[in-house]
């Protein structure tokens, strides 16, 4: 079978296949992974920081091919077990894909870089921002005669911009400088973090390691930071309705950009043949969240209004968002079944109720109410403006709006 992994993991498989990882070949296995967490060593007692893992859908087996987010095949995996937790262990095997993404022509396997080194002692310096001391980097490499190789950890949204920082670096520090970049992901924990920093650079060569300084994060003001506004609720709750207000009330502003995926315009276009089956209804709820988390993702805000009837799909859609810097904020239009009945303003509710539209949400399908809404409208006794005004007022009380 073919499968494609998280981008961590798949993070994980280029150090596998490069040899960053040494000495592991592989995903790690149950007793593994418990031996990392009690002891800080695989099952054998070789050291080893951070478990390094993978998971697999539950009829995965035998051989499976690895592949990256476009679906070129990126490794096969040999999988000598599989848990119920749907952890997957085995060697894998790398299939010479060449490698994209942004500086991918300064990657190094560190077999090339050791090579490279040609037995000289190596100063390896691991980065997660710039580097706020080169003096000190200079100095060392010195007294320990190392040429001084600048590593840094390029995962994710900030990767090219450490890239950036090590070339910098580089122009000022002596010359045969090595710039590498490595995709490690961060560990949740800093010295288990730490520890894997080590490891990877004595993959590559190092003698001594130095950890960069953790880059300082300050978050843009909110009114510049993307912003999702996700509306939920049953057909006829008034979702468009105050999806649609806010819109307009936010272009008359005119102080941000909007994205507006309106529910009927998402089914005649984006998700056009989809049903209202679970799995098409995620579906659509993942794709409404992709792009919504593309407008946000350099600083638009984009408002949705679907029913979003399942609370795991909206989780799905807050991580995408969130994982692209941007804000997420879900409100519930929480008016109940028996008033959105009486309003049945496109008549659906009375032909669900006759049995003619099968799966109707709130009728013969669920709908599951948030317990992580930023805010609740219940439209019954509101008046349009009113509701409108409501998520405006939490816009502006976040500093997303002025
Ligand atoms: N079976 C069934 N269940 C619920 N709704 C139905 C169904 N069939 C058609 N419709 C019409 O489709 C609109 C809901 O589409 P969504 O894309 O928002 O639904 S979902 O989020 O994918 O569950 C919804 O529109 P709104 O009234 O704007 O919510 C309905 O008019
Ligand atoms: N405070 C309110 N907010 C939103 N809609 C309201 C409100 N009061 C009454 N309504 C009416 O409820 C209906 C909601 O329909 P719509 O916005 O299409 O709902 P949905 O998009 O959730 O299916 C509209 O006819 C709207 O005029």
């Amino acid at each position: 079978m073919e499968w494609t992994p998280e981008p961590r993991e798949l993070a994980d498989l280029e150090l596998l296949l490069s040899g960053a990882f040494q000495p592991l070949t592989g995903f790690l296995g149950h007793d593994d992974v418990h031996a990392v967490h009690e002891r800080g060593t695989l099952a054998d007692g070789t050291p080893w920081p951070a478990p390094v893992t993978l998971h697999l859908p539950e009829d995965a087996g035998g051989e499976v091919t690895l592949l990256d987010p476009e679906g070129v095949p990126l490794a096969t995996l040999t999988v000598t077990e599989h848990g119920p937790d749907g952890l997957a262990a085995g060697p894998v095997k790398g299939l010479g894909a060449p490698e994209h993404g942004p500086f991918a022509r300064l990657h190094r396997t560190p077999a090339q870089v050791r090579d490279e080194l040609g037995g000289r002692p190596a100063l390896a310096v691991t980065m997660r921002g710039p580097l706020d001391d080169l003096d000190e980097v200079a100095a060392t490499a010195k007294e320990l005669g190392a040429v001084i190789v600048l590593l840094p950890l390029s995962y994710g949204e900030d990767g090219p911009g450490v890239v950036r920082a090590a070339l910098r670096a580089r122009d000022r520090l002596p010359a045969g400088t090595l710039v590498v970049p490595v995709p490690l992901a961060p560990r949740g924990e800093p010295e288990i973090d730490l520890e894997l920093r080590e490891h990877v650079a004595s993959a590559y060569g190092a003698a001594e390691h130095l950890a960069g300084p953790e880059p300082v994060r300050i978050p843009g003001p909110p009114h510049r930071r993307g912003l999702v506004v996700f509306f939920t609720g049953l057909s006829g709750s008034g979702k468009s309705t105050i999806a649609r207000g806010l819109r307009d009330a936010l272009l008359e502003l005119g102080t941000r950009t909007v994205t507006y995926l309106d529910g009927d315009v998402v089914r005649r276009l984006l998700s056009k043949g989809l049903s209202f089956s679970k799995e098409d209804r995620d579906l659509n709820i993942r794709r409404i969240g992709f792009v919504a988390a593309e407008a946000a993702r350099h600083g638009g805000l984009a408002i949705c209004a679907p029913i979003a009837p399942y609370a795991a799909t909206r989780a799905e859609v807050r991580e995408m968002v969130e994982s692209v810097g941007a804000d997420f904020l879900l409100v519930h239009v929480a008016t109940p079944l028996e008033e959105c009945e009486r309003r049945d303003r496109k008549g659906l509710y009375a032909k669900a109720r006759a049995g003619l539209i099968p799966e109707f949400t709130g009728i013969s399908d669920p709908y599951e109410e948030p317990d992580d809404a930023e805010l609740v409208v219940d439209t019954t006794h509101v008046s349009v403006e009113a509701a409108v005004e409501r998520v405006l007022g939490t816009l502006r009380a976040g500093g997303w709006v002025r």
